[in-house]
């Protein structure tokens, strides 16, 4: 081996940070997007407004939806986008939470760098402190009574649990518009919640089917017992309503299949023509006639539908509608008993799903299917309304925390108080754990504890409350053993019980919040080494244009000004 060559192991032009610069510059970036969101927390939580590559405009707190559409290009900051990622798909809430406690755990953690703490020591506190506040969560948690959810009492405690969610997220409904929407959530998910054997309930979101029809608001907004179709009646010879429905679903058209490749066919004669056509319709007869034979009387086809066969269809007394998407094609064989069509001359009367009543309705200018009294009860279908996109999509995106708490609530039947109460409580609970842990891992779980505890902090902020008289106040209670008190932040004042004011959080959601929160924080520590090739040479111009180096990231990301 010839000694002096050097080695050459990195591309020309990659960019390298090890040991403390790689873990500095990784922490900014991350610390930079929660600084985003921090402001964004709460009811009083300011909006964002987003505008992607095609200038479409989203004005949202949502942290889950703020993340999703910022296209956060930053590796570490991906890290925490995960966070919220994995927090939105295990329990649909707690995401802005999340983000920003991970940037919390950075923040407290750089401190520790500073004084020369090693990142293992740091990793190894925040997960001793995580699981000891997961402990602490699951003793004060407050059980609620969901046994029987026609009770009145069960119904109350629901309507509880998605008042909380909804009024942080859905903060232009009036409250007319609130109650109806919390009342459809509540029918929906307890329509669709079967019992467990160990006490709670299961509850499959995905049976519950969310449209949003533009026009009227959100008061005319419905729930369905059964699927709703977007799409009306093909052929106006057809019934505009069948009882005892018996349903075909296909997936395959009710077409002559056109053929991949242009062909041409030379005609020379009208008799020709008539054959040819003849042919076609024979076709499309047979099709009918077969489904008609299996005993459908509604046929909803995922594909086409040809003149000829609607007019076959319409002929035979059968209600048809085309062109339905795939994901209600799957709703539907899920809620009708049915087993998707394929290939009409193989299907079987068992294929057929089953419905009380198929009819069309008008809504507003438009018409659609119902389908009610399916042959699994447990389905739902909620149509929203509202004046335009902007209005519906607030309207779907606040639906959906609601429907995740309550099936939150009634999975694991634990409450705990929210506005910052809980936060605070561990922190407390988690300083006395630090001290009898001792040494260097003491620092570190105290650095949890001080993370927690700015969680009131940012949430007196957003209501305009002087932060660090409120943390001091706060404390004051929580010591004295008021362990409910947190922010009340519509009135801007600390409250001494959250849950007598129903301000509470599902056990659920908040213990996720912690472990997302420390399992992003901690995957950032652990990265030492940040290697980044090259910016690819031309191919500049793209979106942010942040170029392949991250350390320059973090102060080419909005947001350095946000304090
Ligand atoms: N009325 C309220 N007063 C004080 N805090 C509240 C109130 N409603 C919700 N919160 C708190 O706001 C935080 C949740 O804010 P939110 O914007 O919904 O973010 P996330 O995406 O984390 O759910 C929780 O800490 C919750 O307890
Ligand atoms: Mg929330």
């Amino acid at each position: 081996m010839s000694a002096g060559a050097p080695v050459v192991l990195l591309k020309e032009g990659t960019n390298r940070q090890t040991g403390k610069d790689a873990l500095k510059s990784n922490i900014l970036a991350a610390r930079t997007l929660a600084e985003m969101l921090k402001s964004s927390l709460g009811p009083r939580g300011l909006d964002k407004m987003l505008i992607d590559s095609f200038g479409d405009v989203t004005i949202t707190n949502d942290g889950a939806t703020i993340v999703k559409d910022m296209e956060i290009q930053h590796p570490a900051a991906k890290l925490l986008v995960e966070a919220a990622k994995a927090q939105d798909s295990e329990v649909g809430d707690g995401t802005t939470s999340a983000v920003v406690v991970s940037g919390l755990l950075l923040e407290k953690a750089e401190n520790l760098l500073d004084q020369n703490i090693h990142p293992t020591i740091i990793i190894d506190g925040y997960k001793k402190a995580m699981n000891k506040a997961i402990e602490v969560m699951s003793q004060l948690g407050v059980k609620v009574d969901v046994k029987d959810l026609s009770s009145k009492t069960s119904r109350e405690t629901l309507k509880k649990i998605v008042y909380t969610t909804m009024s942080s997220k859905f903060v232009s409904a009036s409250s007319e518009e609130m109650e109806k929407v919390m009342n459809m959530v509540i029918d929906a998910v307890t329509t669709v919640a079967e019992p467990l054997p160990s006490g709670g309930f299961n509850v499959s979101i995905d049976l519950i089917k969310i449209d949003k029809k533009k026009g009227g608001d959100v008061n005319d907004s419905m729930l369905v017992r059964g699927l709703v179709l977007d799409k009306e009646v093909v052929h106006p010879g057809m019934p505009r309503r069948v009882e005892k429905a018996k349903i075909a679903v296909l997936d395959a058209s009710l077409e002559v299949e056109k053929p991949e490749i242009s062909a041409k066919i030379s005609i020379t004669s009208p008799d020709q023509i008539r054959s040819f056509l003849d042919e076609e319709a024979k076709y499309l007869k047979n099709m009918v006639d077969k489904l008609a034979s299996l005993g459908a009387n509604v046929v909803i086809c995922q594909k086409g539908i040809d003149d000829i066969a609607q007019h076959f269809l319409a002929k035979k007394g059968i209600l048809a509608v085309r062109r339905v998407k795939r994901s209600d094609i799957e709703k539907l064989e899920k809620a009708l008993g049915a087993k998707i069509i394929s290939s009409i001359n193989d299907a079987t009367p068992e294929d057929l799903g089953y419905a009380e009543l198929v009819e069309e309705r008008r809504i507003g200018n438009d018409k659609m299917v119902f389908i009610e009294g399916a042959k699994n009860p447990r389905a739902v279908n909620i149509v929203l309304r509202g004046s335009n996109d902007m209005a519906l999509d607030e309207a779907e995106r606040s639906l959906n925390d609601a429907l995740h708490a309550l099936r939150n609530i009634l999975m694991e039947p634990v409450i705990l108080p929210g506005g910052g109460a809980i936060e605070l409580e561990l922190s407390m609970k988690l300083r006395d754990f630090a001290r009898s842990v001792g040494g260097k891992e003491q620092l570190a779980i105290e650095a949890f504890a001080d993370a927690l505890e700015e969680v009131p902090m940012i949430l007196s902020e957003t209501a305009g409350m002087e932060p660090i008289n409120t943390l001091m106040e706060l404390r004051a209670k929580h010591a004295k053993g008021l362990v409910n008190a947190g922010i009340d932040v519509m009135k801007g004042k600390i409250a001494d019980d959250m849950i007598a004011i129903n301000v509470i959080e599902p056990l659920r959601v908040t213990s996720q919040v912690i472990k997302s929160a420390t399992e992003a924080a901690t995957a950032v520590l652990k990265i030492d080494d940040l290697i980044a090739a090259s910016p690819m040479k031309g191919g500049s111009g793209g979106k942010g244009g942040e170029g392949g180096m991250p350390g320059g990231m973090g102060g080419g990301m909005p947001g350095g000004g946000m304090e």
